[in-house]
């Protein structure tokens, strides 16, 4: 599930960020929102933050990184204003959201995957695919 999706279709924002040229996420809201779905279990929420999200709506944590270069090369592709590009890229050289995660969550449950080229998409699908399959037979008797 892509929160980007929810914040557009069910208008979970509040005001718009003109310097960083994106809508403003009410963060309340969309914890509220997605109370019922998390509760119930098998649900992958993929955001660039975390610290608002209830500590036990999760069982595992990754946090993607990326080599600065590649990030850069990235985000300007993507048409960055110089602002945002940079604090992007600040944002990762002192690894902001994997601390954020470390403080959000137990550090047991935090990994990080590195996420620089296609290949590591895949080794990433297949190594989260594999940690499931293992949660599940330890949680069925
Ligand atoms: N591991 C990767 N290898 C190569 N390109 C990638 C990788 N991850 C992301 N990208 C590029 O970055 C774009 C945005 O990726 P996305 O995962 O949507 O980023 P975010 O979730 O940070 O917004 C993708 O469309 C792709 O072009």
């Amino acid at each position: 599930m892509l929160l980007p999706n929810i914040l557009l279709t069910g208008q979970l924002y509040d005001g718009y960020d003109e310097e960083y040229d994106c809508p403003i996420l009410d963060e309340d809201r969309v914890v509220d929102e997605l109370e019922n779905q998390m509760s119930e279990g098998g649900v992958i929420v993929d955001y660039h933050g975390c610290d608002f999200f209830p500590e036990r709506w999760f069982h595992i944590v990754f946090v993607l990184r990326a080599d600065n270069s590649v990030l850069y090369k990235r985000l300007e592709t993507r048409g960055y204003n110089e602002k945002k590009l940079k604090d992007n890229i600040q944002c990762e050289i002192f690894q902001v959201l994997y601390e954020e995660a470390l403080a959000s969550y137990k550090e047991e449950i935090v990994h990080q995957l590195p996420s620089n080229k296609p290949e590591d998409l895949e080794d990433n699908i297949n190594q989260i695919l594999k940690w499931i399959e293992q949660w599940i037979k330890d949680h069925s008797s």
